[in-house]
């Protein structure tokens, strides 16, 4: 049979034809070769959860528990899984979840991920605690659309310094994590004895920070450890602290890591622009319900009012669809890309996103999907 050249129908067999097959096409596979580059420390902390890491295993559980019913004779030629976001056209619904201290898995670190997702059109929500700063990303990335992720502090005048850098470093999107008011308890973490803040992995935002600077006798990688840990655990984080982030920016705000119905309704009131619906990947509360099994009650209660993203267990393109068709208007993927990073850097990444995006693409076609709004409960059926 004739293939015509750059058709996307022959996606599968242009890629087998090009032999693909030094390159990992599954998490699993990105996960074995990771283990063979990564010593213990790091690649425990990226791949691990919290507690007996049942919540890890019931993000990845969540997803089989949806079947996808998908529709026949519906001409998908001209198919697109293009959202708006904020304002801003994407080609997809899939972001890079803000993961920090990703020098431990690759020394290129953020700054790597940053080039793959800018080449692929796909925002980088880049974390506090980056080994890079977030200046120093945003100059790898031109005009690519980027978000940060704040890390609260409890030096407030530290976080709006942040922000304030944030935005004047082009990102365009504020996405406060609000399920680290401290570190989930993490096995693997305490058998190993690691710490990649200790390591120093996750300083460059604070080093750099004029405010966070201003707060040390000296400046130095051991007194900047000791700064950050008395900051950034703060339990006493309430709704009323929202109010002064919104003073803060005028950038759209995310809160990260609801779960809760009342907590999507409290965003609302309170002023938020978005939410994302996360479990932190399994790696704060144990025993907490998988995002996806939360995200339908969370979307109904927010009825449209505001995007709804999640993240926590996506691994595939069904995954998304099915994501999409339970309320999500966007997901985000941490692990999948960090393995990536740690076994092939820029490539990896790239890479990572590539097999996701095709998957994706036919996902959508198979199931008779030509744009994202044909991705409703109507396609999904709980086996
Ligand atoms: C190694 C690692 C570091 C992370 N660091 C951060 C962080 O700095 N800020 C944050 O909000 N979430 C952080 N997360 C959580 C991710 O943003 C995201 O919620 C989670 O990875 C999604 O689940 P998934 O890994 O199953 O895709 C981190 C996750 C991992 C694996
Ligand atoms: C004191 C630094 C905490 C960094 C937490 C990073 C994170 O969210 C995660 O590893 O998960």
């Amino acid at each position: 049979m004739a293939v015509a050249k750059d058709n996307k129908e022959t996606y599968l067999f242009t890629r087998v034809d090009k032999n693909t097959k030094s390159l990992p096409v599954s998490f699993e596979d990105w996960a074995l070769k990771a283990r063979e580059i990564l010593p213990d420390g790091p690649f425990d902390y990226i791949i691990g959860g919290s507690g007996v890491e049942e919540t890890l295993a019931a993000n990845i559980k969540a997803f089989s528990r949806w079947a996808i019913v998908p529709r026949m004779l519906r001409d998908v030629t001209h198919r697109s899984a293009h959202i708006t976001l904020f304002g801003q056209q994407l080609r997809t619904p899939v972001l890079l979840a803000p993961v920090g201290m990703q020098a431990i898995a690759h020394p290129d670190g953020e700054l790597a991920t940053a080039r793959a997702a800018a080449a692929a059109g796909i925002p980088f929500v880049v974390s506090t605690v980056s080994s890079y700063s977030l200046e120093q990303i945003a100059q790898t990335m031109g005009d690519a659309p980027r978000w940060f992720q704040l890390y609260w502090s409890n030096d407030r005048e530290v976080s709006a310094s942040m922000v304030r850098r944030a935005e004047a470093a082009g990102y365009s999107a504020i996405v406060l994590t609000v399920d680290t008011i401290m570190q989930g308890w993490k096995r693997r973490d305490l058998r190993n004895g690691y710490s990649p803040l200790r390591e120093g992995k996750g300083l460059a935002n604070y080093i750099q920070d004029p405010v966070f600077r201003s707060r040390l006798t000296e400046v130095t990688p051991e007194n900047a450890v000791e700064e950050i840990i008395r900051g950034i655990y703060h339990p006493a984080l309430s709704w009323g602290d929202i109010a002064f982030l919104r003073e803060h920016t005028s950038l759209p705000i995310l809160l990260k890591g609801i779960l809760h119905p009342e907590d999507a309704k409290l965003a609302l009131e309170h002023g938020a622009d978005g939410i994302v619906v996360s479990n932190h990947g399994g790696r704060q509360l144990d025993g907490a319900v998988s995002a996806l099994e939360a995200l339908p009650g969370i979307a109904e209660a927010v009825n449209g009012r505001l995007p709804v993203l999640l993240d926590s267990g996506v691994r595939t393109g069904s995954d998304v669809i099915k994501a999409m068709a339970l309320g999500a208007n966007a997901v985000m993927i941490g692990r999948p890309f960090m393995l990536g990073l740690a076994v092939a850097g820029e490539q990896g990444v790239a890479s990572v996103l590539d097999t996701l995006l095709g998957e994706l693409d036919v996902a959508m076609a198979l199931s008779g999907s030509n744009t994202v709004a044909d991705l409703n409960p109507s396609i999904l059926v709980r086996v």
